[in-house]
């Protein structure tokens, strides 16, 4: 076991999707995997272990922002020999062209967050990316599908709310393409571990129009990130 996941050693497969919400990986267990072990339910944060068509794979919840992410993924990685985390999340659009109900692949992320500061000393700035072969296959499985999605950097801030409500439009003119609270420690973390790691984010909202899934739209406009994962998982 460790801190927060109380898990036997072995409970949990070397493969990880990991949605912010417990609720989630609850829906992703009951709904693609068989024989399932609910390994986790500290803090109700749920963790499930099954197989999708002849493939172990686990699911666990992350809760929302970095410091609540980087507890499981730590945990996941040094206590279990997690060895590929797929993050599968969603996103607030922050370019015109990518519009509700579309798909999201990091290929980096921005942040807001101070937590690199004691690996990078203020002044030199990390640039965490994705495993490339993880990103081709999403791309690749997304294109098999003729869903709509989007490649390029996000920002994962610390802050849903902030007191500078403009504050989105400065990385949005710098091409940043969704806002969001994990992808940058996710990608750090597995650099450091040197695992392999993708974001791959369902858009929820934007901020431009405004316009957001109500929870109901939310559940069906998973169904193609469920798609590409499981494509991935597959393959
Ligand atoms: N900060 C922020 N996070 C967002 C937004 N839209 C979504 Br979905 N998120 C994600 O959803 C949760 C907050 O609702 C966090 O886990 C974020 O990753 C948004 O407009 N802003």
């Amino acid at each position: 076991m460790s801190i927060h996941i109380q898990a036997e050693k072995g409970e949990i497969a070397p493969v990880v999707l990991l949605p912010g919400d417990p609720l989630r990986a609850k829906f992703v267990a009951d709904t693609y995997l068989e024989e399932v072990l609910c390994y986790n339910r500290v803090r109700g944060m749920y963790g499930f272990t099954g197989i999708h068509q002849g493939v172990r794979v686990s699911v666990q919840g992350s809760g929302m922002g970095m410091p609540s992410m980087a507890i499981y993924v730590n945990e996941l990685i040094q206590s279990y020999d997690v060895r590929c985390i797929i993050r599968i999340g969603s996103c607030g659009a922050l370019q015109e062209e990518v519009e509700v109900h579309d798909l999201v692949f990091a290929m980096t992320a921005s942040t807001d967050s101070v937590m690199n500061l004691e690996r990078f000393p203020l002044g030199f700035t990390y640039s965490p990316a994705p495993t490339y072969t993880l990103l081709e296959r999403a791309i690749q499985a997304a294109r098999e599908e003729q869903l709509r999605y989007h490649v390029g950097s996000v920002l994962s801030t610390d802050s849903f709310y902030h007191d500078n409500s403009d504050l989105w439009k400065q990385w949005a003119r710098f091409g940043t393409l969704a806002v969001e609270m994990e992808t940058y420690q996710l990608y750090t973390l597995a650099a450091k571990f040197n695992i392999e790691t993708l974001s791959i984010l369902t858009v929820s909202d934007s901020l431009l129009t405004r316009k957001e899934l109500n929870s109901e739209e939310r559940q069906i406009g998973l169904q193609n990130m469920f798609d590409v994962v499981f494509s991935i998982i597959r393959s």
